[in-house]
């Protein structure tokens, strides 16, 4: 399996190459060259499998021959070990139609452990076989942060590097990064908002020099390995629902367009998806653009779902190069084009294209806690912010074909909102025994204005303290 830029200029990898790149060196993401196919029989061949089987038999089908499948099982039956349920992310029903599909069991509770548990190990398992280190350089609204940190830690061949907007996050986001004091792991906290930390970070590996002198690699959902490991919870799910023989829709709470890309990818590999539904906060770009080709940039604005407080939603590249019949020069012109006068320029038959898949949805704060209460309500259920905007999603663009279930990505536990989830309902989620001290525990971080030189001689210096310690 090879890897092409979405613009066009950079060599092509394969998936090792990939997963150590991160960014295409012409600032394109990757994407696979074509697309593995499944038929119905392959589908149902998968049904019934423990997730980290799915997860080995998928990835091996991205990977191709640079990891094998015995191998793979390995790294996936040791990034899935931990997790708090049998099932690693099981299927709650919320009503006749709607099931919850938990994403928030692994070890910092949102859906990002799903993938970076995984990818911690692939880059433990490339590194080792190549003799490397890399400097991992990612930028969190709250939740790739703490996946990334606890995923890496103490590894000897990596160190990590976190931007987070300066109090925009949780304090139990922020504390679950900056009380991990391990000598590979830096958090900086950047005066301004997660686009100023991922511009950051992809200004960082644009500097050509600096990328090859510090060795960066991304963990961030620019990096095609995160995309790849979170296809497989969107098959373990509509396969226990009836695909390959049924269709099912699926909501997700949208920020940067990673995880529901993810689910778009499983439906081009042949997964019966009928719709994607995306669920936006009042930062409503991706909403704007699919009901009227409004991909416009506003300022980014606090909201009760912190983690999706995103203007800029970097993936949406990779589904625009598609849109587009994979013409490189023109992604690479619109994407220009969208920096320089914050307005994405998106021909019309490809934003039509696009609306025949996705459905776009925006709720603002008072929303999200009235569907906090009603959950909690109605079905029991408590849910966290982000997964409120993804159930509401739901209601609001189910299909009309009631035998068609819909599947809401659950991207986080409660308990890393416990202010606004108090708020609605009236009931404060505990966090889980291992992270009751949290509060107490010591926080290591520096504040940085946020600009390039600064931030890179702050990645520069903690590396040098690592490795020469
Ligand atoms: C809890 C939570 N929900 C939803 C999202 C949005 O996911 P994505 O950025 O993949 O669109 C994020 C952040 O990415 C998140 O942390
Ligand atoms: N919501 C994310 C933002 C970064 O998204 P990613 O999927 O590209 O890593 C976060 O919690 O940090």
């Amino acid at each position: 399996m090879r890897y092409v830029s979405t613009r066009g200029q950079a060599p092509a990898r394969d998936f090792e190459g990939v997963l150590l790149a991160g960014l295409a060196e012409d600032g394109g993401l990757f994407l696979p060259e074509t697309w593995p196919l499944l038929s119905a029989a392959e589908w149902r061949a998968l049904r019934g499998l423990p997730y980290a089987e799915l997860s080995a038999r998928l990835m091996t089908l991205f990977a191709g021959e640079t990891i094998p499948l015995e191998t793979m099982r390995q790294l996936t039956g040791r990034a899935y070990a931990g997790f708090g349920h049998a099932a690693t992310a099981p299927l709650v029903q919320l009503d006749p139609r709607t099931f919850s599909l938990e994403l928030f069991h692994g070890p910092t509770l949102a859906f990002k452990d799903m993938a970076m548990q995984l990818l911690g190990q692939l880059f433990d398992h490339v590194l080792t076989k190549r003799g490397e280190r890399v400097t991992i350089v990612g930028a969190t609204s709250g939740d790739t942060g703490s996946a990334a940190i606890e995923a890496c830690a103490d590894r000897a061949a990596i160190d990590v590097v976190i931007l987070h907007p300066e109090g925009r996050t949780s304090e139990v986001q922020r504390r679950q990064m900056t009380t991990v004091l391990s000598p590979n792991i830096h958090n900086i906290a950047v005066q301004g908002s997660f686009d100023d930390c991922q511009d950051l970070v992809k200004a960082m590996f644009n500097d050509a020099p600096f990328r090859q002198e510090m060795r960066l690699s991304a963990v961030n959902s620019i990096n095609w390995a995160r995309i790849a490991a979170q296809v497989p919870y969107y098959v373990y799910a509509a396969l226990a629902l009836g695909a390959p023989d049924r269709p099912v829709a699926v909501s997700v709470p949208t920020g940067n367009f990673g995880n529901v890309l993810a689910a778009w990818v499983a439906r081009r590999m042949g997964l019966p998806i009928e719709r994607l539904i995306i669920g936006a906060n009042r930062n409503d770009i991706l909403a704007r653009f699919l009901a009227g080709n409004d991909m416009s940039m506003q300022k980014v604005e606090p909201s009760l779902s912190p983690s999706m407080d995103i203007q800029v939603s970097s993936n949406f590249e990779r589904l625009l190069f598609e849109l587009l019949g994979r013409d490189a020069r023109a992604t690479a012109e619109i994407m220009q084009r969208f920096r320089a006068e914050g307005r994405m320029p998106v021909p019309d038959a490809a934003w039509r294209k696009a609306t025949e898949t996705f459905h776009g949805f925006a709720l603002s704060d008072d929303g999200i806690l009235e569907e906090i209460r009603r959950l909690h309500r109605e079905s029991a259920y408590l849910a966290d912010p982000h997964t409120a905007i993804g159930t509401a999603a739901a209601r609001a663009h189910a299909p009309q074909d009631p035998g068609i279930p819909v599947i809401v990505a659950a991207t986080a536990h409660p308990a890393k909102f416990p202010d606004a989830v108090e708020q609605a309902t009236g009931f404060r989620p505990p966090l889980p025994a291992r992270l009751a001290d949290l509060y107490e525990r010591r926080e290591r971080y520096s504040v940085l204005s946020g600009g390039l030189e600064e931030i890179e001689a702050a990645v520069r210096a903690h590396v040098r303290r690592n490795v020469t310690a």
